[in-house]
């Protein structure tokens, strides 16, 4: 988050770009990042190929940074709609405390950095597929879909599903089929995570004219997509346990941990609340799908390394 212990303005009101270290962590979203860090770890970790520690922290630290230039490049574009929104108004850009190229200049380098280093030091596929998520979060995302299509989220989404296989990538050199199915999982995990936060703070989204779907579609039907997607997640959460690519550990956690997300899906689709502030299930869903994610991930680890 944003620092606001140094004042974006003057006394005398006019804008000063007084961007410190601070500003530059914020930019690359921190507290976001550590579940994507998460995944891309747990990714390594469950593909049990034997990594030297040094090398294992160097992909962790390579995907940390492109995602962390990723979120730079997209606040770097997007500063114009960020100053419109309530949650993202002290942002380091839109406060005016820093630069917009400063911002395009850290990201880049920040990115190709993270990029070649996990090319030289792990290995190509890896590296390549860290660069698509980053172009995809990037350019895919923030510059073509985020203010056209009410999709945007289901098809960018696709970018924060890459780190389980980028980690699997940095341990194995190939992707298999349990990273595939990872990915797949947080495919579907994003749209209810996104749109149970975007119906209470449809507001913001409207005034910025961001096309998300409560926006677009209103209520009613993001409700209704929160659950089928919910509902298609919970299938490819017990893919792993069905086609023996995880074992008892994974499947009991696995259940254990979808059954509170999908009743949580259903009370939102029941609801027929309008005020953003009254958005008491909605808002549980949100904070349940980050732990939820957490959670499943570590089960996944604990039932390869446990159970091996
Ligand atoms: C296109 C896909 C996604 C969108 C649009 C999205 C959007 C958001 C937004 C707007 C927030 C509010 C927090 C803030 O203002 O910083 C948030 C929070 C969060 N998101 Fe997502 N998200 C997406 C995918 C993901 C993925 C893939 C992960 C991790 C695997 C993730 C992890 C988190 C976490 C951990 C938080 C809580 C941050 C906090 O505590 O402040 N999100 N997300
Ligand atoms: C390795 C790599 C590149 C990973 C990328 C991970 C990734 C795509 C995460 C998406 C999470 C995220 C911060 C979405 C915010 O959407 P937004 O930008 O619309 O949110 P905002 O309104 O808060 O700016």
């Amino acid at each position: 988050m944003a620092s606001t212990t140094h004042p974006a303005t003057s006394p005398a009101g006019s804008t000063q770009l007084s961007a410190d270290w601070r500003d530059f962590v914020a930019l690359t979203k921190p507290r976001v990042m550590t579940l994507v860090v998460f995944t891309g770890l747990c990714g390594l970790l469950a593909a049990r190929v034997p990594v030297h520690p040094v090398l294992g922290f160097t992909a962790i630290l390579c995907i940390a940074l492109g995602a962390g230039a990723a979120a730079a490049l997209n606040q770097w574009y997007e500063a114009d709609i960020d100053a419109l929104m309530k949650r993202t108004a002290r942002r380091p850009l839109p406060a005016g405390r820093m630069a917009r190229q400063d911002a395009l200049h850290f990201g880049v380098a920040l990115g190709a950095f993270s990029v070649l280093l996990m090319g030289v030091a792990l290995n190509w596929l890896a590296a390549a597929i860290l660069l698509v998520s980053i172009l995809f979060y990037v350019l895919v995302y923030t510059v073509w879909l985020k203010r056209r299509t009410a999709q945007n989220i289901v098809i960018g989404g696709a970018a924060g599903a890459f780190p389980a296989l980028i980690g699997w990538a940095a341990a194995t050199g190939q992707v298999g089929a349990l990273p595939l199915v990872l990915f797949g999982l947080v495919f579907m995990w994003t749209p209810p995570h996104f749109w149970a936060l975007a119906l209470f703070v449809r507001p913001d989204y409207a005034a910025a004219g961001v096309p998300m779907l409560p926006v677009v579609a209103g209520e009613l039907e993001t409700r209704r997509q929160i659950l089928f997607y919910s509902i298609v997640m919970a299938a490819v959460v017990i893919a792993p346990a069905l086609f023996d690519l995880a074992g008892w550990l994974y499947a009991a956690a696995a259940v254990a941990l979808t059954v509170p997300f999908l009743l949580l899906a259903w009370r939102v689709s029941r609801s027929t609340e309008t005020d953003p502030t009254r958005m008491a299930p909605e808002r549980a869903l949100f904070r349940y799908s980050i732990l939820y994610l957490f959670a499943l991930f570590g089960a996944v680890v604990a039932d390869r390394l446990l159970l091996a």
